[in-house]
C-alpha cells in the first residue's frame, strides 16, 4: 500500500482526489492538508468528499502529514505549492503536482527540488488530454507553416488562472514542433484594429463560464480545410484518477522531474 497525502483536500479537485484515492487499489489516504484557518480543519476527509468517513482528519500540520505519507498530491495555488515542494524536499517525499498558473520562479523551485526528490508535474492528468498533446504535435509536424494555429479553452467561473495550464502546454507542444518560440509568437486575446493575422502567431482564447469542467481545442486552419483536436472533460474524477495513477507510479522512483507522458508511457 502506498501512503498518499492530499493538499487542498477541501477544494474541488481535493475532494475528487480523496474519492479517487478511496477507489484506487494499492493506495491508502495517509493525510489531508488545508490552509491554516480553513473551516475544513478537523473534518474527516472522506466525509468532506461526500462519502463515508476515512478516519483522516484535515489538518494544516504539513510536517506531521509528511511523516506518515510517501507521496504528496498537490492541487492548490502556486504559493502553497512552492511551500509544499520545500517541505517535501526536507522530508524526502515524492510529489504529484497538478497546480497550474506557476510563474517562472515558482517553476524553477519545482525543477530544483526535482534534483533531490521525484516529482510528477503536469497541467492535466487525464489520459485523453495527454493523447491530445501527441496528436497536436503530429498535426503541427504534418501541417507545418501552411496553417494558422489557435487554441481555445473553456473552464468554470471559479478558475483563477488564464490561459489554462493545459492550453499553454498545447501551445508549447505545437510551437516546439513548428520550431517557434512560444514567448515570441503567442497572442493572448485580440481586440480593436489588430491588422491581419501573421502566420506565425499562436493565438489563445479563454472562456470562463458556469460549471464547465475543462474543454480544450487546438485548431489548425488553412485555406479550404481545417483540423480541430478537441478534448472535453465532463468529470473531475478523470483528473483525480490520473493523479492517483501518477502517485502510485512515482513512489520509489529516482529523483527527477516527470510528467504524465512518463507515467502513461507516451514518451518517445
Ligand atoms: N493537473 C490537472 O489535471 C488539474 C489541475 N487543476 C489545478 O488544480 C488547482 C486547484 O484547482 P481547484 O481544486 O479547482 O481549486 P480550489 O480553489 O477548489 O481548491 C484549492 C484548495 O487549496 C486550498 N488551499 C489554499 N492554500 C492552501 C494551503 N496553504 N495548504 C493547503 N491547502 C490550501 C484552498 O483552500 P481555500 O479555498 O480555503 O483557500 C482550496 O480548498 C488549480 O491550479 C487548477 O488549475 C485542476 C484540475 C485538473
Ligand atoms: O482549474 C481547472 O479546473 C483545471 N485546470 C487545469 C488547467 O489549467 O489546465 C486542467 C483542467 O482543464 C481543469
Amino acid at each position: 500500500m502506498a501512503r498518499v497525502a492530499i493538499a487542498g483536500a477541501a477544494g474541488r479537485m481535493g475532494r475528487a482526489l480523496v474519492e479517487a484515492c478511496r477507489q484506487a487499489e494499492g493506495l491508502e489516504l495517509a493525510g489531508a492538508l488545508e490552509r491554516p484557518g480553513s473551516p475544513a480543519l478537523g473534518s474527516d476527509a472522506g466525509v468532506l468528499a461526500g462519502g463515508a468517513a476515512l478516519g483522516v482528519a484535515v489538518t494544516d500540520d504539513v510536517e506531521a502529514v509528511l511523516a506518515r505519507a510517501e507521496v504528496l498530491v498537490e492541487f492548490t495555488l502556486p504559493e502553497p505549492t512552492v511551500a509544499h515542494v520545500a517541505a517535501c524536499r526536507r522530508a524526502g517525499r515524492a510529489m504529484v503536482i497538478g497546480t497550474t498558473g506557476l510563474d517562472g520562479g515558482q517553476r524553477r523551485a519545482v525543477e530544483e527540488a526535482a534534483a533531490e526528490i521525484p516529482i510528477v508535474f503536469a497541467p492535466n492528468m487525464s489520459v485523453g488530454v495527454n493523447l491530445c498533446f501527441r496528436l497536436a504535435e503530429l498535426a503541427a509536424r504534418v501541417l507545418g507553416d501552411a496553417v494558422d494555429v489557435e487554441i481555445v479553452e473553456a473552464h468554470h467561473r471559479h478558475k483563477v488562472d488564464a490561459p489554462s495550464g493545459t492550453a499553454l502546454r498545447l501551445g508549447e507542444v505545437v510551437a516546439q514542433a513548428l520550431g517557434r518560440d512560444l514567448t515570441a509568437c503567442a497572442v493572448y486575446g485580440r481586440e480593436g484594429h489588430t491588422g491581419a493575422r501573421p502566420r506565425e502567431q499562436i493565438g489563445f482564447a479563454t472562456i470562463r463560464a458556469g460549471d464547465i469542467v475543462g474543454e480544450h481545442t487546438v485548431l489548425f486552419a488553412a485555406e479550404g480545410e481545417r483540423v480541430e483536436i478537441t478534448h472535453r472533460a465532463s468529470s473531475r474524477m478523470t483528473f483525480a484518477a490520473g493523479a492517483m495513477r501518477a502517485a502510485a507510479w512515482v513512489v520509489g522512483r529516482p529523483p527527477g522531474l516527470y510528467d504524465m507522458q512518463d507515467v502513461l508511457g507516451l514518451r518517445d
